[in-house]
């Protein structure tokens, strides 16, 4: 059985607060993106994981996927699996990709061995794994709250819309993003500054890493502001980058910009 795990973009970012677990409390608007890996899993007689395309850093134990087999294993009597990812979604780049890769091999294990599994039950193993997984259970444009991993729907619809997304050659870690931001109250949520028209949300939406890690990484900063000059309604990186993305009325010429590195889409 296969299916396609997606990516999401962040639109704004607040860190409100820093918990006593470690981590942050943020609210964040997740919009999925047309970009896609694919995961197929087959019975076998024993646990295989195989990959393809992009290079997955890290071992093959701390693939997000064998992750999500073991957690899932831990309450259903599941064979085992042989599982074959094909990675194009950029790694490390604030796209969630490992997280979608866990959200759609929970899915999938749901699916081929018909656990029956409500959206619920699937985003609480999600939610074990990644503070961001449990987004990719429906892929649906929501506001999340807590650790980003509380959802609530927004009617957000950006079809018609072009997506450009540019990936500069810096890597940033999630752990190094957090590590430098000084988390603040927000005077007006996120949840309604989403409502204003695209054009608006440059003068009012904003990524609460963007401040640190621009100056680490000035590249970063580059490319948002190329991506203005060439006519972007609202840009931004994205979650704790490195990527950015503009967010356009009509495809844009971006020929200035290395053509490598780019993905234009319809949103
Ligand atoms: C920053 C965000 C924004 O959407 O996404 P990415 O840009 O990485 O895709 C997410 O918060 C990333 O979610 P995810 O990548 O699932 O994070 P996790 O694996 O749970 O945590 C990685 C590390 O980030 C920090 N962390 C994460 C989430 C959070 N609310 N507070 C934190 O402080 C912790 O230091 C943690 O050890
Ligand atoms: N299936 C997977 N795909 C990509 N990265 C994975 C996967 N499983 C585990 N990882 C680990 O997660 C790290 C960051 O993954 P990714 O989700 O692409 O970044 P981001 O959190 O910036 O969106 C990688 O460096 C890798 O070590």
């Amino acid at each position: 059985m296969i299916n396609f795990p997606i990516a999401k973009i962040n639109i704004g970012l607040n860190i409100t607060a820093r918990r006593a677990d470690g981590y942050h409390d943020l609210e964040t608007v997740f919009y999925p993106i047309k970009i896609n890996d694919v995961l197929e899993i087959i019975k076998s007689d024993h646990l295989h994981f195989e990959a393809s395309g992009l290079g997955i850093p890290g071992d093959v134990a701390d693939n997000l996927c064998i992750k999500a087999y073991h957690l899932m294993k831990q309450d259903h009597d599941l064979p085992p699996v042989s599982i074959h990812l094909h990675k194009h979604i950029p790694i490390g780049a604030g796209l969630g990709g490992g997280s979608a890769d866990a959200g759609y091999f929970i899915r999938l294990i749901n699916q081929m061995f018909g656990l029956n599994l409500s959206a619920e039950a699937m985003r609480n193993y999600a939610r074990v794994l990644g503070a961001d997984c449990a987004f990719f259970i429906e892929s649906k444009p929501v506001f999340a709250f807590d650790k980003g991993d509380q959802f609530e729907p927004v009617t957000l619809n950006l079809s018609g819309y072009y997506l450009a997304l540019v990936m500069p050659p810096t890597h940033v870690s999630t752990g190094e993003a957090y590590r430098g931001v000084k988390p603040a109250p927000v005077k007006t949520s996120l949840k309604e500054l989403i409502k204003l028209p695209v054009a608006e949300w440059r003068n009012h939406i904003k990524n609460d890493f963007e401040d640190h890690i621009f100056k680490a990484h000035p590249e970063i900063r580059g490319v948002k502001a190329a991506l203005y000059q060439a006519g972007a309604l609202y840009a931004s990186m994205s979650g704790s980058g490195a990527s950015v993305f503009g967010i356009f009325e009509n495809k844009p010429d971006l020929e200035f910009l290395e053509k490598d590195n780019q993905v234009f889409s319809p949103l």
